[in-house]
């Protein structure tokens, strides 16, 4: 039966193969799935390292996401399992794998590489969020990359389906919206604000409120600090669009739909997305 059909999945139903990446809890492997040959992404996490998780409760959450969200930008969770010790993910495998490292590497993307994820990642939102789902955790870390460099939305480990305000406080302090920081109340709107900072982060190598200390970037956060430094000369549409995400009021921040019609990302994504 295909991936997402066979009930009960174990380990001997797959070759193991290298050693691809590093995720939250565990390591991720590249896998062939022995009778159709469909080659994945396994992602093994030791149980001894997920005490403090109900694991079952938290993957039953994320597979129901994640089972329910269909789009060219999210990346697939076929299925998950586990054995005495472990709990393996059953993943789409992203070939050309982790956008950070990419960035890493070029130190800086330019305008049209930059406008084409912001693109993808705002349809992907704005799909997730008709859906009711808010990732919460959206950083390069989480950004993976498809054989043609097509962007996919990754790890919805922190994920909720939500119609109603939130309060947990998640995700890495840089991503952090101003009424996440301030333990408010938070919606999807958050989601928008951590677009401005990856979009800040894609053309200038760094987010926009990084600090020495931590409690400097959540200061930064609050006042919403943010500075264009001429190190890179980015064009005027580009600025416009970070400033009209980096909104210290949720409410106000430019919406996924009206992102998709800034003249920033029709003058520079490229269609495919
Ligand atoms: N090239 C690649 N191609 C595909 N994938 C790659 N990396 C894996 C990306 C992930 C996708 N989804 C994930 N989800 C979770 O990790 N969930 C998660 C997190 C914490 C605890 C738990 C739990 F086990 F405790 F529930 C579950 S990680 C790479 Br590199």
């Amino acid at each position: 039966a295909p991936l997402m059909e066979r009930p009960e999945w174990s380990l001997s139903d797959f070759e193991i193969g290298k050693f691809i990446g590093e995720g939250k809890f565990g390591k991720v492997y590249l896998g062939r799935e022995k009778q159709s040959g469909y080659v994945v992404a396994l992602k093994v996490t030791y149980k001894a390292k997920l005490q403090k998780y109900r694991f079952h409760a938290h993957l039953r959450r994320e597979i129901e996401i994640q089972h329910g969200l269909d789009h060219p930008n999210v990346l697939r969770l076929f299925a998950w399992f586990h054995d005495a010790e472990r709990v393996i993910l059953v993943l789409e495998y992203a070939a050309r794998g982790e956008l950070y490292k990419l960035l890493r590497s070029v130190s800086h993307f330019s305008e049209r590489t930059a406008a084409t994820y912001v693109a993808s990642l705002a349809g992907a939102l704005a799909y997730c969020h008709k859906k009711q789902v808010i990732h919460r955790d959206i950083k390069p870390e989480n950004l993976l990359l498809d054989i043609e460099g097509r962007l996919k939305i990754a790890d919805f480990g922190w994920a909720v389906r939500s119609n109603a305000k939130r309060h947990t406080l998640c995700g890495t302090i840089d991503y952090l919206a101003p009424e996440m920081v301030e333990k408010k109340a938070h919606d999807y709107a958050v989601d928008n604000w951590t677009l401005g900072i990856l979009c800040y982060e894609f053309l200038y190598g760094s987010p926009p409120f990084e600090a020495a200390e931590q409690q400097d970037t959540l200061m930064r956060i609050v006042k919403v600090d943010l500075l264009f430094p001429k190190t890179h000369d980015i064009s005027a549409d580009a600025k416009d669009l970070i400033c009209k995400l980096l909104v210290k009021d949720s409410s106000k921040r430019i919406s996924l739909d009206d992102i998709l019609k800034h003249p920033w990302i029709v003058k520079n994504a490229e269609p495919s997305g």
